[in-house]
């Protein structure tokens, strides 16, 4: 299943340098390792914001929110999750 996720990172102003720098260290392996075995199948920056577009292909909601709450930024961030499914019209065959 496919899902459209958008992310916003609000990290705290207050947070020392050296826990920012060891979540985000973090947050990229975790991150390109999902990458990499095909689950996070795509992740853009949104010009200008602290934010990410990504989209994700997992067996269902559980996984989606298993992985969602495991990211080291997770208790930083507002995320909006939207399944996706095949248009009608799309040609495609890895659109599903
Ligand atoms: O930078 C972000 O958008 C937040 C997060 C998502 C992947 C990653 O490496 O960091």
């Amino acid at each position: 299943m496919l899902f459209h996720v958008r992310m916003n990172v609000n990290l705290p102003h207050d947070l020392p340098a050296s826990d920012v720098a060891e979540i985000l260290q973090k947050e990229k392996a975790y991150s390109q390792e999902l990458q990499r075995n095909g689950t996070w199948r795509h992740i853009w920056r949104i010009a200008g914001q602290y934010a990410n577009i990504s989209i994700f292909d997992v067996a269902d909601n559980e996984e989606l929110h298993r992985l969602l709450s495991g990211l080291p930024l997770f208790k930083f961030m507002d995320i909006e999750v939207m399944p996706l499914l095949r248009h009608p019209s799309a040609v495609r065959d890895d659109d599903r």
